[in-house]
């Protein structure tokens, strides 16, 4: 039998699930940031598994981490990782929604979870497969874990899209982490550029001349919203910006550092999984903001959350379908 493990035993795991093409680059993300001392790679395809494991372990002395392979008859050991990392699941092809994946990455899901169970009880369980919001949900549901450890990636990605194309919009002279400006909700099609509390430095965002006008605002979330299908017709799947996601998410969890990021997390006040501005630290989600919104934004959203409730109920996922009744 091929040996499975490569370099030291340490502690503090994180495990993930789903070696395509995010997982993968997920990884080699982390072992560059030095996140954590020991990873656990786990996919359906073991031979994938193993192939970039090797391939990991060429880099693997940036962290001086350990990598290992795990086969499906040791899935369990994935389920008492400090941090699990699910990026398992079918990815858009051209003209597809991300919502379109839902009936065939939620059974991806329940075997991912069947097969890992049972989860550690301090384990933190971050979702990357889309649709993420409706999964993330179902994640909640099928881990038993308390809903603040199971959270995804949400709208973190569609932020830093979103605030990539202001700096571009105001000539580079502002970097991205200075500009206060968010997308909410949805990652996808749903999703809400907030513009009406975004701001630099207390400025709000419309007040500089690049920005008043609404017409250059609506191109710039559209491009942000679409940005994914130009990614998909030119390379085929996008990677860097998740894997660079997960990377700052994982940190943000092992060095308590409170950051507060746009993610997937459960609200009461929406009884509905969104991406919303959360606090996140060592104990996963501690606290969610509800920025200020203008009545359309604020509209935008409660339809996204209509929406996805007609969604669950044409899929009919049962875990969904039981928590509405
Ligand atoms: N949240 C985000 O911002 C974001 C960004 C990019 C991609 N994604 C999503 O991440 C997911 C993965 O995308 P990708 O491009 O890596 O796809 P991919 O096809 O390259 O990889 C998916 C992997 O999942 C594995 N897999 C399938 N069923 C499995 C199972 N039951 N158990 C374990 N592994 C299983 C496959 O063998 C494959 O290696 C997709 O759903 C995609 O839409 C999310």
């Amino acid at each position: 039998m091929k040996p499975n493990t490569v370099g030291p035993n340490t502690a503090n795991k994180v495990a993930i699930i789903g070696t395509g093409i995010v997982g993968a680059s997920v990884a080699f993300a982390c072992l560059m940031r030095g996140v954590a001392s020991e990873y656990l790679l786990y996919d359906l395809d073991e031979s994938l598994a193993w192939g970039h494991t090797l391939d990991l372990e060429d880099s693997a002395f940036i962290s001086s981490a350990e990598l290992r392979a795990i086969q499906r008859t040791n899935a369990q050991e994935c389920g008492q990782a400090d941090i699990i990392v699910i990026a398992a699941g079918y990815r858009q092809g051209p003209g597809e929604t991300r919502d379109m994946l839902l009936t065939r990455n939620e059974n991806i899901l329940k075997d991912v979870i069947h097969c890992i169970s049972p989860i550690k009880s301090s384990a933190i369980v971050i979702m990357a497969t889309n649709p993420v919001n409706i999964l993330t949900d179902l994640a909640q549901r099928l881990t038993g874990l308390p809903r603040s450890q199971v959270f995804g990636s949400g709208t973190y990605l569609d932020t830093i899209r979103l605030r990539t194309a202001i700096k571009k919009a105001l000539q580079g002279e502002v970097e991205e982490s200075s500009i206060q400006a968010y997308v909410l909700g949805d990652h996808g099609d749903k999703q809400v550029a907030i513009w009406s509390s975004a701001t630099i430095a207390g400025t709000t965002l419309t007040s500089f001349e690049e920005l008043e006008h609404m017409i250059t605002r609506e191109k710039i979330a559209h491009a942000t919203a679409t940005k994914i299908y130009e990614i998909i017709e030119h390379k085929g799947a996008s990677s860097y910006g998740i894997a660079a996601v997960v990377t700052e998410l994982i940190l943000a969890i092992t060095m308590n550092k409170r950051t507060v990021i746009p993610l997937t997390v459960y609200s009461e006040r929406y009884d509905a999984c969104l991406s919303l501005p959360s606090v996140l630290g060592v104990r996963g989600i501690e606290r969610i903001f509800y920025p200020a919104m203008n009545p359309k934004e604020q509209a935008l959203l409660e339809d996204y959350v209509m929406c996805n409730r007609v969604i669950c109920a044409k899929y009919r996922i049962p875990e969904l379908a039981a928590a509405e009744e």
